[in-house]
């Protein structure tokens, strides 16, 4: 699959905006805004492009905050296994709205919806929270959801 970026709008009071996928892949969890990259583009325009499909909000490419370099990985499905650049955005034009894709809503930290995201989100979001930022890959069984191993660094 080609690489995608994945986007957490963060408020001032530190509340983050999830959406919540209405088709596709990831159908049904709650997640970060974003997709995959399209010919031509950089990974920011391609955060800010996704991000603005899928709730509306405006963001310029370059104040987005790198938080992470991850590698989606599934050994059983080369097929499946992609990239993932997280950026987390302040400072945007416009407010949230659903689309096709996305139904939005802010969420405070602690009331993370965890059981109905990624599993393996448990295990990297909390690190990118707390204000590391990471380089790692997430070992995914053949189900492309349980996780059975992840290897992080943190990136200097
Ligand atoms: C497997 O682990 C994942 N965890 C999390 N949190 N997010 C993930 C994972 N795998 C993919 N994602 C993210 C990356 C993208 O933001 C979306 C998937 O993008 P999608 O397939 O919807 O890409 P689009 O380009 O929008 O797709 P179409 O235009 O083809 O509908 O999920």
């Amino acid at each position: 699959m080609r690489d995608t970026s994945l986007v957490y709008p963060v408020r001032d009071d530190g509340s983050i905006l999830l959406g919540r996928k209405r088709r596709g892949m990831g159908y049904g969890k709650w997640n970060g805004f974003g997709g995959k990259i399209e010919p031509g583009e950089t990974m920011r325009q391609c955060a800010c492009r996704e991000l603005f499909e899928e709730c509306g909000l405006v963001m310029a490419p370059e104040k987005l905050i790198m938080a992470a370099d991850l590698y989606f990985h599934q050994p059983s499905d080369p097929e499946w296994s992609h990239g993932g650049i997280v950026y987390f955005a302040r400072g945007w034009e416009g407010s949230p709205h659903l689309s096709d894709e996305m139904e939005p809503r802010w969420f405070r930290v602690e009331d993370f919806p965890y059981e109905d995201m990624w599993m393996a989100d448990k295990v990297w979001l909390p690190m990118i929270l707390s204000g590391k930022r990471i380089r790692g890959t997430i070992y995914f069984a053949e189900d492309g959801e349980r996780v059975f191993d992840y290897d992080f660094q943190e990136m200097t």
